[in-house]
């Protein structure tokens, strides 16, 4: 494994992870037009601050702790449109039924609050889940872990350098930010986990193999690229809520947000 580090458009983003080697040629048939993301981690670490961040650009500071929501917006990542759902988790008490987002979610997100230690030793056990699970599968599941609330700089008990250690062990990328700060810092997290999707995804793809006279290519006879659409689990008290941000508040394209479950956005 070797390490990368990117020039992310926040100064307050840090990335390590997966090298990206690509010298096989591949012709993706279709890019994934829709990406499930599952936010985990210990209670207060801002996993539903950094969602609704990434949604709306604000900031919430009230909440609902036991709320379990999924939400849709749709969101152009290099040029192309894609329909990401997020999955904001509650877990009480680490990784417990697991099944609900595993088989669901096409990039896991793992975050922890720079500012207390606990936070940090609870995403062990959330990598450990993630990444075992998505060993298997084909592609894999990239996964994220985030530092949130560099905001809180004095406060911190977890270094940067923690943080890179943890990434490296369970080789996934990782990032520092803050829910209240600037919004383009979380959506480049987000952005980053959308395009890992897109990278497994083509990687995952049958190669083409180049003839010996290098005038013609021939594809092998793997099935033909299944982009990684999966059902959206059935929220157990879903209620439908459509928020439309205004352009005025906003230069950003004025997404369309359909939340299910809601809660206070300031
Ligand atoms: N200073 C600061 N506070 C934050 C930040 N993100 C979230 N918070 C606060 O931290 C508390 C917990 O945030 P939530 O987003 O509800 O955390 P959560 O992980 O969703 O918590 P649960 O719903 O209990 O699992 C709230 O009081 C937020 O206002 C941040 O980046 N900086």
């Amino acid at each position: 494994m070797r390490n990368r580090t990117s020039s992310a458009s926040s100064r307050m983003s840090l990335m390590f992870g997966k090298a990206r080697t690509c010298n096989i040629v591949t012709v993706p048939e279709h890019e994934p037009s829709e990406c499930n993301i599952v936010i985990l981690g210990a209670m207060g670490s801002g996993k539903s601050a950094l969602t609704v961040k990434f949604l709306t650009k604000r900031f919430i500071s009230e909440y609902d702790p036991n709320l379990e929501d999924t939400y849709s917006t749709e969101e152009v990542v290099d040029q192309q449109p894609v329909l990401v759902k997020v999955m904001d988790t509650a877990d009480q008490d680490g990784p417990v039924n697991c099944e609900r987002y595993l088989s669901w979610a096409n990039a896991f997100i793992v975050v922890y609050s720079i500012d207390n230690r606990t936070s940090f030793e609870a995403c062990q056990q959330y990598l450990e889940t993630v990444t075992l699970y998505s060993k298997g599968l084909q592609p894999e599941a990239p996964v994220i872990l985030l530092g949130n609330k560099v905001d809180m700089e004095r406060y911190r008990q977890v270094s940067k350098a923690d943080g890179v250690a943890m990434a490296l062990r369970f080789s996934c990328l990782f990032f520092e930010v803050s829910a209240c700060l600037d919004f383009l810092s979380v959506q480049h997290v987000f952005h980053e986990a959308i395009r890992e999707v897109r990278r497994e995804t083509e990687r995952s793809i049958r190669p083409l193999f180049i003839s010996e006279d290098k005038s013609a290519i021939s594809l092998s006879s793997a099935p033909p690229l299944t982009a990684c659409y999966k059902e959206l689990p059935t929220p157990a008290t879903a209620k439908l809520v459509t928020v439309k941000s205004s352009r005025a508040q906003s230069k950003r394209r004025a997404p369309t947000l359909t939340l299910l479950k809601g809660f206070k956005i300031f």
